[in-house]
């Protein structure tokens, strides 16, 4: 038995014949902040994307190796794909909230696992968006159109649309890239308030995002996982001479 809450091995990943990932090992232990960093074009986004099957979407894309979720198998032919992308849920780079209210971005996933009481809605939709530290922004206009709010408070509601099927691992895919600096700092906030609650696993651009908000960061290269370690010994003192060669700016 394993205590992590998410382990993967040899992941190896094409898109055509083209091998992407080259036999990726890399597990998590439950609760914190995960920073995927690496040069454009290195895998992160196709390793994210593998851990809750989001390239099943997508033909001509063959992913092998083994993802365990608690220790279930996530490629099993048995997993229900729509009940897996609640527990492992994901945040994209553009904000995308549906066109209707910001309530029913939120209820949305709840309405569809069969969730139709009122209070029960009510109730989580505003944890979620508490959770997500935007509730004092929205609650006097939940039922007006998500996509009338700033690009930050988007983000901030599309973190809380995840939050509110009770996921265990978040997966972001640069979360705040499309974002303003104001904006992109009240979303790191939010993922620092909630690390203690959930799995966060953050794919970023920014090594000084990586490193003001992350507990723990693996460097890929191109489809390689070359060092994963604390965050703090990764951009003090990493092992890996590619490693260092790319916090200090020599490429990427
Ligand atoms: N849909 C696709 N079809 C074919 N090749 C792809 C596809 N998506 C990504 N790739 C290739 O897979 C490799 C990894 O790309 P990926 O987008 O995962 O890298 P990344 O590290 O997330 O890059 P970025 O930081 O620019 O988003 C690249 O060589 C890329 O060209």
């Amino acid at each position: 038995m394993t205590d992590k809450i998410l382990t993967t091995e040899n992941v190896r990943l094409y898109y055509g014949k083209k091998e992407a990932l080259h036999g990726i090992n890399l597990d998590y232990d439950q609760y914190g902040i995960t920073a995927l960093i690496g040069p454009s074009g290195s895998g992160k986004s196709t390793y994210l994307r593998a851990l809750n099957r989001m390239h099943d979407l997508t033909d001509n894309v063959t992913v092998n190796g083994t993802f365990l979720f608690k220790g279930a198998d996530i490629y099993s032919p048995s997993t229900d794909k729509v009940e897996l992308r609640k527990q492992i849920g994901m945040v994209f780079q553009q904000p995308n909230p549906f066109p209707f209210s910001i309530y029913d971005n939120v209820a949305f996933g709840l309405r569809i696992s069969g969730m139709h009481n009122k209070a029960e809605l009510d109730e989580i939709v505003e944890t979620s968006l508490k959770q997500a530290a935007v509730w004092d922004e929205v609650k006097d206009t939940l039922h007006k159109s998500a996509l009338s709010l700033s690009g930050g408070q988007q983000q901030r509601v599309s973190i809380a649309r995840a939050l509110a099927t009770s996921p265990e691992i978040l997966l972001l895919d640069e979360p705040t890239s499309a974002l303003d600096p104001v904006s992109a700092h009240l979303v790191e906030n939010t993922l620092l308030d909630i690390r203690d609650k959930y799995t966060l696993i953050v794919v970023t651009h920014s090594m000084s995002q990586a490193s003001r908000i992350s507990d723990r960061t693996a460097f890929f290269m191109n489809g390689n996982l070359i060092e994963v370690n604390n965050t703090k010994k990764i951009f003090l003192d990493p092992d890996q001479q590619e490693t260092q060669d790319y916090i200090s700016g020599r490429f990427g």
